[in-house]
């Protein structure tokens, strides 16, 4: 695999690869690779003849109190996964390969009402981030494909809007949440968990599952239903931030039976704050 630090690097690479006629699928990515980046990898290797991957642990995503400094960082070991897997590039930039004349005066790219609402709405600041990088990364990379996963499942909707809105000539795929075996969604932060939060941590899965049951089964009061599972996940000893039955598309609180809906939440166990979303 080639490991590309400059763009002049990434940018010769892509040439070679376009010259020779192939296509090209995109990983972008934060390392700390577990068995949920690889799938992506994998469905990427399906799409397109070249696989590149990008690891940038993005600043301008990242609260003034959240964990950039601490967010794990793992090269050698994703450079064997990302081998292992038959990606043929990494490309992995600086912040000031990215951003040049430092965050401040960035210009920006924002994805309005969608990037408002669940993790936006707590978050301040942080979809702006990802849409800002993502869209550079794409101008960067110039992919036929992109692959994001189901996990930040607002993400994959803000990116879809995004490509729709500035015209990106690019295919986005959602990959399906890759969990452990007792339920958890893998994630790079769940590396922050102690033992005992571990144990704790499958529920937020088993209550997302309960109340797909419950929607299920025709109870209609989404409402109520939101109310019990933050009680729920109380109880379970997190600290729920959003616990949202909403629309797929839209991601506003759904009304009615007839929508397609998922749901969506965050909570926190300890100082650790994972995500999770179940479609109905
Ligand atoms: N369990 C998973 N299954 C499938 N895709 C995943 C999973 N976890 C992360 N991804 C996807 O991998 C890509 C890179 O995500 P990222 O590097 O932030 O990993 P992460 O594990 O979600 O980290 P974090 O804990 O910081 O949220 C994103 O498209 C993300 O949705
Ligand atoms: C898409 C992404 C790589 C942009 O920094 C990040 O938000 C992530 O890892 O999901
Ligand atoms: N996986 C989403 C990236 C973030 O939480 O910053």
């Amino acid at each position: 695999m080639n490991i590309l630090q400059s763009v002049n690097e990434l940018r010769s690479q892509i040439l070679r690869w376009r010259q020779a006629g192939q296509s090209i699928a995109f990983v972008p990515t934060m390392g700390n690779l577990h068995a949920g980046h690889l799938k992506l990898v994998d469905v990427a290797k399906q799409q397109a003849d070249q696989v590149i991957c990008s690891i940038f642990v993005n600043p301008m995503q990242f609260g003034k109190n959240e964990d950039l400094a601490s967010y794990p960082r793992t090269l050698e070991d994703d450079i064997a996964g990302l081998t292992q897997h038959g990606a043929a590039a990494l490309f992995t930039p600086t912040p000031e390969i990215m951003y040049p004349r430092g965050l401040d005066v960035q210009s920006y790219v924002e994805v309005p009402l969608l990037g408002d609402l669940h993790c936006g709405a707590s978050r301040a600041g942080h979809f702006r981030g990802v849409s800002t990088v993502v869209s550079k990364l794409f101008n960067l990379v110039q992919p036929d494909v992109a692959c994001f996963g189901q996990k930040d499942y607002q993400q994959l909707a803000i990116i879809r809007q995004m490509v729709t809105d500035l015209s990106f000539p690019i295919r986005i795929i959602g990959v399906p949440t890759e969990r452990a075996a007792d339920g958890l969604a893998l994630s790079s932060r769940n590396g922050y968990l102690s033992a005992s939060q571990r144990q704790q941590a499958p529920a937020l899965y088993q209550i997302l599952q309960q109340v797909k049951a419950a929607i299920l089964a025709g109870q209609h009061d989404y409402r109520a239903l939101e109310r019990q599972a933050k009680a729920d996940l109380t109880e379970a000893g997190f600290r729920p931030d959003y616990f949202d039955i909403s629309h797929q598309h839209t991601l506003a609180l759904a009304e009615h039976a007839t929508e397609p809906k998922v749901i969506l939440a965050a909570a926190a166990l300890g100082t650790t704050r994972l995500i999770d979303n179940l479609e109905v």
